[in-house]
């Protein structure tokens, strides 16, 4: 499935926070929204998945308009994992999960054997299957993020937009979901803090600030010490592992920043 994202604004309140966007995500890919808070990462990923329509521009699945599209046909082509959990009601995690499988059936067709088991395989993806029948309100942040990651795994679209999906969890648990988003074989948009987790998944990275896209490029283009600094105002050092070849950024506290900055002065 391939994303193409070509031109397009959003204005909020009188506020422009897109400007111009072009972007494109091609199939099989796993592509990375970086930048700043505010800066307009889910405004973004928003417009892609239809929260919010651009003033203008134009976005596209395999040639297709997004915004032509029937909710169902979305559904089948596109998963989401937001930022914030939008269930408002207390659901077993089983249920959320096979909530998933409803752009694949007609109204009020009950979930066959075949359903389950795709519910329940994407349960034991995200190491979630003992608490199938827990109550979705009673998870944590973290337990909560990995049902609904299994949520989009069993809705088995072709693309999959991810909005910080390694929020809330901890550092097992990210590297655990960043491993299986790789190893999906399926077209990844997802919008990321951590430029570590960044550079070692994604197979290229957009950075947005204020708004535009003012870098792109695979991860070793990409984070580079200038961009990191003029993008968030950090001072860093960007090393490539020995063993991986991968970046590896390192910050450094405010007082050894300005330590570091008088020695090359
Ligand atoms: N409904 C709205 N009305 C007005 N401004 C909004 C609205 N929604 C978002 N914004 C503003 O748009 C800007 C971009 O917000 P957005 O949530 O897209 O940023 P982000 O890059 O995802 O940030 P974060 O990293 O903090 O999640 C922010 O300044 C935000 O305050």
């Amino acid at each position: 499935m391939n994303l193409h994202v070509e031109n397009i604004s959003v204005e909020l309140e009188k506020k422009t926070i897109l400007r111009d966007v072009s972007l494109k995500v091609r199939s099989g890919e796993f592509v990375g929204l970086i930048g700043p808070n505010g800066s307009g990462k889910s405004t973004l990923l928003k417009s892609i998945y239809r929260a919010l329509k651009p003033r203008c521009g134009f976005i596209s699945l395999d040639g297709a308009d997004v915004y032509e599209l029937s909710a169902r046909q979305s559904a089948q082509r596109m998963a989401v994992v937001r930022q914030e959990s939008s269930i408002e009601f207390d659901f077993t995690v089983m249920e959320i999960v096979m909530m998933g499988r409803s752009p694949h059936k007609k109204l009020f067709q009950s979930d066959t054997a075949a359903d389950s088991r795709i519910g329940e395989e994407a349960l034991e993806r995200v190491g979630m299957q003992e608490y199938a029948s827990r109550s979705f309100f009673s998870l944590s942040g973290g337990e909560k993020k990995r049902v609904l990651i299994a949520r989009a795994l069993a809705q088995q679209a072709e693309f999959l937009v991810l909005d910080e999906p390694t929020n809330h969890l901890d550092v097992r648990y990210q590297l655990q979901v960043m491993n299986l988003v790789k190893t999906l074989g399926i077209t990844v948009f997802s919008s990321l803090h951590d430029l570590n987790m960044a550079a070692m998944y994604c197979d290229r990275l957009y950075v947005l600030s204020g708004g535009e896209l003012v870098a792109s490029g695979t991860p070793e283009e990409v984070l580079e010490p200038g961009v990191i600094r003029d993008v968030f105002g950090v001072e860093t050092e960007v090393v490539t592992h020995p063993g991986t070849g991968k970046k590896h950024v390192y910050f450094f506290s405010e007082a050894v920043s300005s330590q570091r900055q008088k020695v090359k002065a």
